[in-house]
């Protein structure tokens, strides 16, 4: 049954500000912020305990297997001060959940944006991660009051004092001001309830200005098109109005104006300081964007709420379908997508090693494989990704600016200055992996920006990386060398000019598009003969001599060589019946259709698969901690 909302003074759209809340919940990746959202639900009496199911607001098939959270949501829930001074006192709380992965920073900031408060929750068995860091500084950022919470209290390894002892000394105050609780029992929750209307402040905003609502998520769903989640900052909208998006100018119909609790509930209209949805029919959420202001149509404000930004793709990677007849399904399955996902871009590529296929943006790592394999488990393709690359920046000598987001595109005449992107990355790690990250850090070209002491055995140290130096191996080597104890979080930073030169592999001379890559000089002789040792192991041996070899423009700086064979399927036919011989031409033939030719050479398409994607399988591991 779905839950009815108070028709009176707390009902939406005439809720007195006074009385709301607007909150989020940071946290490092499982330190247990869905459990606690749950625990809140049902503690507020928004979802019965029957309907309970785990991670109520992850909704999304791939999100409750991964135990991430990709989408936010926000949900209302009435709560009433239970003790103390103000006991009696009746409040709304919109809880806003936020992504909690490096690759969402923007919608974490934009969710957060909406909010006066955050709950910083910290596993007490763990204590800071560099995602608690992060998102510590992005709610210092938009001015929010936070609240120290340490979850998990019921784990036997929970050491909540010292932890609480770190968490005083990392945003100030008393380490007796840490609301201590666990998700999972319940323990704390409702105490947790009180304080958030104690503590956290009432929105404020202009009731008779014109409305301005802010955007912080949009989503889109089967049968209802695009539900944008808005915070209403001025003014009011209602189910009547015409709205318009201000960075566009757009103007929409709206069929539908709500709030969240914990299902969708219709509403009249919705007033300062809420939060709620709306559907206007849409059906891209690109007509929808995160971080966007609504008005209405009929009486504009003058000014957007500032932070909007367009969703910049950081990572870049060719997707083939394995087997070429899918191209049109792979097609048909990124269209769709991107109903969902303003971030995601792809324009069609081909590639003389794997034939035709899309050349993908992404946020990041994760979102590339989120992506992939959303295509290969909702859309039943089988696909093989390029080695992801970033997005660089050449000017050549004649001054002409040439953005490139794949190899093949990397200028051949004379270049003045390749820039590429890098980013800020915070690590945490027990003092004793101080020096092994140090190391893996200035490997990859890191510059140390500081160090800091946590407490006697955590240091967080700030390095600029190129992000390029990130997105390979960087976050495994970073846990091996750390036996998993250290954490990574990293926002991007700008861009640096850097010493890179592309690298072209080349198979009997003529060059393999899959595998050029743009890499620092000094890096360059590294991955080719990395390249070139794999691919010697797995092309098969040809009636004659092949080279494989690294080349940077006409300079080779590593060769291998598969050695000629002559492969005579009509060597065990001595003399014999000619039908036979006939058979064995045919099924020689038969397996010369799954080859590729590159010049000469037959390789089978699994070969640059295999070669392919042993160099994926990083960002698997970058969901998780
Ligand atoms: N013992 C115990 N386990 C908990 C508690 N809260 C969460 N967990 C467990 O910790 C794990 C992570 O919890 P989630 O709620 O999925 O964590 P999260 O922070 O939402 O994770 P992301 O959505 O990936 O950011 C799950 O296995 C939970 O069952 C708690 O209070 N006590």
């Amino acid at each position: 049954m779905p839950p009815t909302l108070d028709p009176g003074a707390n009902a939406p759209g005439a809720t007195d500000p006074a009385r709301i809340r607007n909150f989020g919940i940071i946290a490092h990746i499982d330190h247990g912020k869905s459990t606690l959202a749950d625990r809140m639900l049902q503690l507020t009496g928004v979802v019965d305990p029957r309907q309970m199911r785990a991670q109520y607001l992850d909704r999304m098939d791939i999100e409750r297997e991964r135990g991430i959270t990709i989408k936010s949501q926000a949900v209302r829930m009435p709560w009433t001060i239970r003790e103390g001074d103000r006991a009696g006192e009746a409040a709304v709380l919109n809880m806003i959940d936020t992504p909690g992965h490096v690759d969402f920073t923007y919608e974490v900031s934009r969710s957060l944006a909406a909010c006066e408060g955050a709950i910083l929750l910290v596993d007490a068995a763990q204590g800071i991660e560099a995602q608690t860091l992060a998102n510590l500084y992005l709610a210092l950022e938009n001015d929010l009051r936070i609240i120290p919470v340490l979850n998990k209290i019921d784990l036997p390894a929970a050491q909540p004092e010292k932890y609480a002892e770190e968490l005083a000394h990392l945003i100030g105050g008393d380490p007796a001001d840490c609301i201590r609780v666990s998700g999972k029992t319940g323990e704390g929750v409702p105490y947790l309830l009180d304080e958030i209307v104690r503590q956290f402040v009432p929105p404020t905003g202009e009731a008779d200005s014109p409305a301005r609502a802010m955007i912080f998520d949009s989503v889109y769903d089967v049968y209802r098109g695009v539900v944008t989640y808005v915070r209403v900052v001025d003014g009011r909208i209602s189910a009547r109005d015409r709205i318009k998006m201000m960075s566009t100018g757009a103007v929409h119909e709206l069929l539908e104006i709500g709030v969240i609790s914990p299902e969708m509930v219709k509403a009249e209209a919705l007033g300062v300081g809420e939060v709620g949805y709306l559907i206007t029919g849409v059906k891209d959420v690109r007509q929808s964007r995160v971080g966007d202001t609504v008005t209405i149509n009929g009486n504009p404000a003058k000014e957007a709420l500032g932070g909007y930004k367009d969703p910049k793709p950081m990572v870049y990677s060719g997707l083939y379908p394995i087997d070429g007849s899918d191209y049109p399904n792979l097609r048909e399955a990124l269209d769709k997508l991107k109903l969902n996902d303003a971030a995601l871009d792809y324009e069609p590529e081909t590639s003389g090693a794997l034939g035709f296929g899309f050349r993908c943006g992404f946020l990041g790592l994760l979102h590339l494989e989120i992506i992939r394999e959303r295509l290969e488990r909702e859309y039943n393709l089988d696909l093989i990704s390029t080695a992801p690359n970033v997005v660089y920046r050449a000017i050549t000598e004649d001054g002409q600016e040439i953005v490139v987001t794949n190899p093949s595109e990397y200028p051949t005449g004379k270049i003045a200055e390749v820039y590429e992107p890098v980013v800020r990355a915070t690590v945490l790690t027990p003092n004793d992996y101080v020096g092994a990250v140090m190391e893996l850090c200035q490997g990859r070209r890191g510059n140390l920006l500081g160090m800091d002491y946590l407490s006697a055995d955590r240091v967080e140290l700030r390095y600029t990386l190129p992000l390029a130096e990130i997105i390979f191996d960087f976050f495994d080597q970073l846990k091996s060398r750390t036996k998993g104890y250290a954490s990574l979080d990293y926002e991007p930073s700008g861009e640096q000019a850097s010493d890179l030169v592309k690298v072209d592999i080349l198979l009997h001379g003529e060059p393999v598009d899959a595998f050029s890559a743009i890499v620092h000089k000094d890096k360059a002789y590294n991955y080719g003969t990395s390249i070139a040792a794999k691919l010697r192991n797995l092309i098969p041996r040809q009636q004659f001599e092949v080279p494989i070899q690294a080349a940077i423009g006409s300079r080779v700086i590593a060769r291998e060589t598969i050695r000629a064979i002559r492969k005579d399927v009509l060597a065990k036919c001595y003399g014999g019946d000619i039908s036979r011989k006939r058979k064995l031409l045919e099924k020689q033939k038969e397996g010369k259709k799954r080859m590729k030719m590159v010049g000469r050479v037959e390789v089978p398409q699994e070969a640059f698969i295999a070669a392919l994607s042993s160099d994926s399988g990083d960002a698997k591991a970058a969901g998780k901690k």
